[in-house]
C-alpha cells in the first residue's frame, strides 16, 4: 500500500514470495486430527501441540510444556488434557511484550457430516483453503508465526519481545487453563504489555475488523435416565415414561418461536440499551443479506440491520446442540433409549453472571420436569461456563492494531462485537490487568464449525502481513507512550 514504510514493503515482498510454503505448513497442521471434543482423538491434540511447540522452538523462542492435569467424562473416565504451550522470543527490556494467544484445536468434522472435500486435507478452490481448523484457529496461529518467521528470515531485529499462549482445548471450553493464568499472573504475564487474540471473523467478506467484545457460553447437560438398559418399543411402548420423551419436553420448553429465552430471570441482568449505544449499530457497515447467504437459511428472525447485530452482540441466545444416546443412523430402530443426554447452551452476555445464570436453569428444568410426574431420574450438570468479553476500544493497542490494518488493507477497520465466545478473553482480563485485543484475519464467509470452514488465500497472506506491521505499529507506539511518559516525569 502507499502508506507502507520501506520496511514494511521489504517484509510485505518476502510474505507474498513464500506464500505456498505457509499454506503448505498450513496443510500439515490442518492433516492432523486435533478434535478436543471427541475423548479418542485427544492424543492427535496432543500431537498436534508438540507440532506447534516444535515450530515455534524453530523460530528460536523458549517453548514449555506445562501439564494441565484431567477432567471427567460424562460416563465417569477421567482422561488426560492436552499440554498448554508457554513460549518467549526476546526479552529485551527497551522493546514492548505482545503475547498472542491461539488454539490449535478443532471442532469435530467427518466426510460424511456434508463436506464436498476432506476436512483434514486442505484444499485450495477458487482462492478458498478448505479445511477443519483452517481459520478456526491454525490459519491465524501461523499466520502470527509466519509473520515472525518472515523477520528472521530476512535478519530484521524483532521491534517486539514475544510471547505465545496455545492451548489445545478451546473449543471444549478451555479446560484447565484459568489455573494457569492465576499462577503465571506474577511470572509469565509480569512483563506483558499487550495480549493480541486472532479467533474470530470479520463482519463482512471485504471490510477488515478490530473485535472488543464477545458472548460467553454457558453449557449444560441434560441427563434422563430410565432403566439400565434399552428396550423394545413394541414390548414396553406405552406403559414407561420413555426418557426420550422427557427430555424432547424439557428442551422444548427453553425458547420460544420468536428465539425469547423462556427460563425466568435470564434477561434481568443484560445490560440496558442506551442511545449513544443503539448509534454504534446505526453506524456500522454489514449486509444482512450477505449474512444470509453466508448461513444458507432462507430467513432470519430479524429483519434490521441493527436488531440482528445486537441479537448477535448485546442479547443473549439458547442454542440446542445434540442428544446422546438417541438413535441416529439412518433407518428407523423401534428402540426406546434407556439414558438420553441433552446438550444446550446459552451465549450470556454483559452483565449477565455464570452462577446465577446456572442456578436458574437447574432450578427451571427441576420445575417443568417435576410437573411431568415421571419416574426417570433427572441429572443436569455444566460442562462449560465461559464469561462474555468486553474491552476498551479507546486503550492505545486499538490504535496500533488500526493503524497495522489501514497499512495492509487501505481502510480503515470496523469496529465490532461477536456474538461466539473466546473463554479466555476475559480471564486474561480480569486476571492480568493486561489490554485485550482480538484481531480477525477471516472473513465473514469463512464458516467456523460448519462443513464448509476455509480461509482464503488472500486473508491468509494479508492477515500475516498485518501481523508483521502490528509488531511495528506496536514498537512505535511504546516509544511514543514511554517518550511522553519520560517527558510527564522530567517536567
Ligand atoms: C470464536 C472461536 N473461534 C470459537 O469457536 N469459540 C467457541 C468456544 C466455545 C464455547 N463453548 C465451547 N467452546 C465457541 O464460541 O463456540
Ligand atoms: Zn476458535
Ligand atoms: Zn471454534
Amino acid at each position: 500500500s502507499s502508506s507502507s514504510s520501506g520496511l514494511e514493503n521489504r517484509i510485505f515482498q518476502y510474505i507474498d514470495l513464500h506464500q505456498n510454503e505457509f499454506i503448505q505448513t498450513l496443510k500439515e497442521w490442518v492433516a492432523v486430527e486435533s478434535d478436543s471434543i471427541q475423548p479418542q482423538l485427544r492424543q492427535e491434540v496432543t500431537r498436534m501441540v508438540e507440532l506447534t511447540a516444535d515450530r515455534l522452538r524453530a523460530l528460536g523462542a523458549t517453548a514449555e510444556l506445562v501439564k494441565l492435569g484431567s477432567h471427567k467424562l460424562t460416563d465417569g473416565h477421567s482422561l488426560l488434557l492436552p499440554p498448554l504451550i508457554l513460549a518467549e522470543l526476546g526479552k529485551d527490556p527497551q522493546k514492548p511484550t505482545v503475547c498472542f494467544y491461539g488454539h490449535v484445536d478443532v471442532q469435530p468434522a467427518k466426510k460424511e457430516d456434508g463436506w464436498k472435500t476432506d476436512p483434514y486435507k486442505l484444499t485450495e478452490i477458487d482462492g478458498n483453503l478448505y479445511g477443519r481448523g483452517a481459520t478456526d484457529n491454525k490459519g491465524p496461529v501461523l499466520a502470527w508465526i509466519n509473520a515472525v518467521e518472515s523477520f528472521r528470515a530476512l535478519k530484521l531485529d524483532m521491534p517486539v519481545n514475544l510471547k505465545f499462549i496455545i492451548e489445545g482445548m478451546e473449543e471444549a471450553g478451555s479446560l484447565g487453563l484459568e489455573e494457569v493464568i492465576k499462577k503465571e499472573n506474577q511470572r509469565f504475564f509480569s512483563d506483558v504489555d499487550y495480549i493480541v487474540i486472532s479467533d474470530n471473523l470479520w463482519l463482512n467478506n471485504r471490510k477488515p475488523a478490530l473485535t472488543y467484545g464477545t458472548r460467553g457460553n454457558l453449557c449444560f447437560s441434560v441427563e434422563v435416565q430410565g432403566g439400565q438398559r434399552d428396550l423394545h418399543s413394541g414390548t414396553f411402548g406405552g406403559i414407561i415414561h420413555e426418557p426420550m420423551t422427557d427430555l424432547i419436553a424439557l428442551l422444548d420448553s427453553l425458547v420460544d418461536t420468536s428465539g425469547r429465552i423462556l427460563i425466568p430471570g435470564v434477561y434481568d441482568d443484560v445490560d440496558s440499551l442506551t442511545e449513544e449505544e443503539k448509534k454504534l449499530y446505526e453506524a456500522i457497515t454489514f449486509d444482512p443479506e450477505e449474512h444470509k447467504n453466508n448461513s444458507g437459511v432462507k430467513k432470519f428472525l430479524y429483519d434490521t440491520k441493527e436488531e440482528i447485530l445486537m441479537h448477535l452482540w448485546r442479547y443473549p441466545s439458547l442454542s440446542i446442540h445434540g442428544i446422546e444416546g438417541a438413535f441416529h443412523e439412518p433407518g428407523i430402530k423401534t428402540v426406546i433409549p434407556a439414558r438420553v443426554i441433552g446438550k444446550f447452551s446459552i451465549r450470556q452476555v454483559p452483565h449477565m453472571n455464570v452462577s446465577v445464570g446456572e442456578r436458574q436453569v437447574i432450578q427451571y428444568l427441576e420445575d417443568v420436569f417435576s410437573k411431568r410426574n415421571s419416574s426417570n431420574e433427572l441429572k443436569v450438570s455444566v460442562p462449560i461456563s465461559a464469561m462474555p468479553w468486553v474491552a476498551d476500544i479507546n486503550d492505545p493497542l486499538y490504535t496500533a492494531a488500526g493503524r497495522a490494518i489501514k497499512t495492509v488493507f487501505g481502510q480503515d477497520p470496523e469496529k465490532i462485537r461477536d456474538g461466539a465466545t473466546i473463554p479466555i478473553a476475559q480471564m486474561f482480563q480480569n486476571i492480568t490487568r493486561k489490554s485485550v485485543m482480538m484481531l480477525p484475519i477471516g472473513a465473514a464467509d469463512d464458516g467456523e464449525h460448519s462443513q464448509k470452514e476455509k480461509i482464503s488465500r488472500h486473508n491468509y497472506i494479508q492477515g500475516t502481513k498485518l501481523f508483521a506491521a502490528l509488531f511495528l505499529e506496536i514498537a512505535k507506539l511504546h516509544g511514543q507512550l514511554q517518550e511522553a511518559s519520560n517527558t510527564k516525569t522530567t517536567n
